[in-house]
């Protein structure tokens, strides 16, 4: 580990990209101090820095989307300014952001089009292009497909194609792996690889920084606004990149002894929702699994069958008659590929969305009728899926958003008044014990970084003491060192009876921190897994299906839904 200099440039080999001097400002925030970055040809380079550090905005400057007060840009030793991602795309840089920008209800050629008619029009030429360049970096994608028939892995290929289209020599990829599951992330690094011997280059933003590790020749480390070193990939470990990172070591989420008690907190009886538009939104219609067993090692008595899923005429049904009761002091993880049921599940318990036939209780009580705000004031905390549309106002103040969801309840309210002194000093007191970086109170919740709105989010849903926790992702684009604290948070809630159900992309949080864990798939809980011996592998193959024979062709309907896998499907 070098903690000083750049790796070295040869005399003939100019950088993709060479970022100088690069200072960003933003009231009360130096966002980006004085840094540099050098892309190497042909490389993978990973930016790592804890939330807030300011990667984010160097990326939005090399794509344009904003200015830098001071610094220069150079592609391929030539300087160049930006005033816009379309000067960024001229100049052959691409991003893929983490939030997928795709139109479910377009074929992958009509997205990839779109916007860009002009470089190869809308018809057999580009047709021609996407499959060029599919097979050229092994892709793996068909044209025709519908969007919304692809699981998230195929989407994010799909952007990685876009931007190839639009001519990108270098892909900014942010977090890439946050939403896949390990397979789905070593096919990622083989097409990194593609891209990179084909001479392009990758700037690779992650805070997993074992894949950080296993994915990148070089990597520069942020800390605070400014570049504080460099890392050689295969001399360095985790840890030590954590250290240089956060200054502090690397967390394990690790099940300590357990605190599951008896008492049932949440008790989920055959619920059952239906998809709103008629058509499963669930890509593998009529491959019904018929029975999973997950964690076959063995080693591992705890995964067992948990239920018979035989229902040929559950199209529409986006969440299949399911059951489970979470006790005190215990975390129940759900493992699952994104659009198997989560959504809903999770809708369903916070009530946004009512079930269509089941029962919901909640301390004893039938709660299945109850609005969402009578569950959040009766003890229900929740971290919700996307913290952008259901867990902030971006445009209000961060006290505003520590009233959120929370409006009748102390210290937000003083009987039937809002107390908006009492919910200022309680930002401030979440902001310091959940470390969430920002100048104060009065910023706006989009000017947070994406780490840190997570920490408000968190601080504010366990301030409220809440005997049931819905956390979907709750770490999500949290750095190392704020992961340690949320796993900690939750933990020492569910020593004191908190009943948490999980919902996690991140397989190794949801092994370490549930007690249980059960697999969902077209919407049903297909299986049960023992944390204490599974590994993500197993877990991501069950998830995918892999696991079982039964899951493993998308292709093999039961009897009549012959039909049902498509061509789309193969493309999968
Ligand atoms: N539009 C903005 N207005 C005000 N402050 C901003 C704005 N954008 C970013 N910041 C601030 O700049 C700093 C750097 O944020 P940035 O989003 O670049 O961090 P990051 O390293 O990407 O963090 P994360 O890992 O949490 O995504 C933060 O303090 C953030 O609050």
């Amino acid at each position: 580990m070098d903690a000083s200099s750049s790796p070295p440039l040869t005399a003939e080999t100019t950088a993709a990209v060479e970022l100088a001097g690069i200072t960003k400002r933003f009231p009360g925030v130096v966002a980006n101090h004085d840094i540099h970055l050098s892309v190497r040809k042909g490389t993978v380079h990973a930016l790592v820095g804890e939330n807030g550090a300011g990667k984010s905005t160097l990326m939005k400057i090399l794509y344009g989307m904003q200015k830098p007060d001071e610094g220069t840009i150079a592609i391929d030793g030539e300087q160049v300014s930006f005033s816009s991602p379309a000067d960024a795309i001229a100049r052959g840089i691409g991003m893929v952001h983490q939030h997928f920008m795709l139109a479910d209800n377009l074929t992958v050629l009509e997205n990839v089009v779109l916007g860009s008619e002009k470089l190869y029009g809308i018809g057999g030429n580009a047709r021609k292009k996407i499959a060029e360049i599919s097979d050229r970096y092994g892709l793996g994608i068909r044209p025709d497909v519908l969007v919304e028939d692809l699981g998230v892995a195929d989407r994010q290929r799909v952007e990685i194609l876009k931007v190839l289209f639009r001519g990108a020599k270098t892909l900014i990829l942010d977090e890439p792996t946050a939403v896949l599951v390990p397979q789905e992330v070593d096919a990622l690094f083989d097409n990194l690889r593609e891209l990179k011997s084909e001479g392009l280059s990758v700037i690779f933003i992650s805070h997993k920084l074992g894949e950080v590790l296993s994915v990148a020749d070089d990597i520069t480390v942020i800390r605070r606004g400014t570049t504080v070193g460099t890392a050689i990939p295969s001399e360095t470990t985790p840890r030590q990149l954590a250290e240089l990172m956060v200054g502090s070591e690397l967390p394990t989420p690790e099940t300590a002894e357990s605190t599951v008690t008896d008492k049932a907190v949440v008790t989920v009886k055959n619920l059952t929702v239906y998809a709103g538009g008629g058509i499963a939104s669930l890509g593998e219609v009529g491959a019904q699994p018929e029975t999973a067993t997950v964690g076959s090692s063995g080693a591992a008595p705890g995964a067992d069958v948990l239920t018979e899923a035989t229902t040929p005429g559950a199209a529409k049904r986006v969440l299949d008659d399911v059951s489970f009761t979470i006790h005190a002091g215990e975390v129940m993880g759900i493992a699952g590929v994104e659009g198997n049921g989560q959504t809903e599940l999770i809708d369903a318990l916070i009530g946004t969305k009512h079930a269509d036939s089941g029962a919901i209780e909640f301390l004893g009580e039938d709660i299945t009728g109850w609005q969402t705000r009578k569950r959040r004031e009766s003890g229900v905390g929740y971290i919700p899926e996307d913290r952008h549309r259901q867990g902030l106002l971006l445009e209000s103040p961060l006290w505003e958003n520590r009233i959120l969801g929370h409006v009748t309840e102390k210290p937000n309210a003083k009987g039937f008044w809002l107390d908006i002194k009492g919910a200022q000093a309680d930002t401030r007191r979440i902001v310091e014990e959940f470390d969430v970086r920002t100048p104060g109170i009065d910023v706006t919740a989009a000017s947070l970084s994406g780490g840190n709105q997570q920490k408000l989010i968190v601080g504010r849903e366990m301030s409220h003491n809440p005997k049931f926790l819905i956390a979907a992702h709750p770490t999500r684009g949290v750095d190392v060192g704020a992961q340690a604290q949320i796993w900690d948070r939750i933990r020492e809630a569910r020593r004191e009876g908190l009943a948490v159900l999980l919902i996690s992309a991140d397989l190794d949080e949801l092994i370490g921190l549930s007690d249980t864990l059960r697999v969902i798939y077209d919407g049903k809980l297909v299986a049960d897994a023992d944390p204490a011996t599974i590994t993500p592998e197993e877990l991501g193959s069950a998830m995918t299906g892999a696991a079982s024979g039964h899951l493993e062709h998308v292709d093999t309907a039961p009897e009549g839904h012959e039909g049902a896998a498509g061509p789309e499907d193969e493309a999968r």
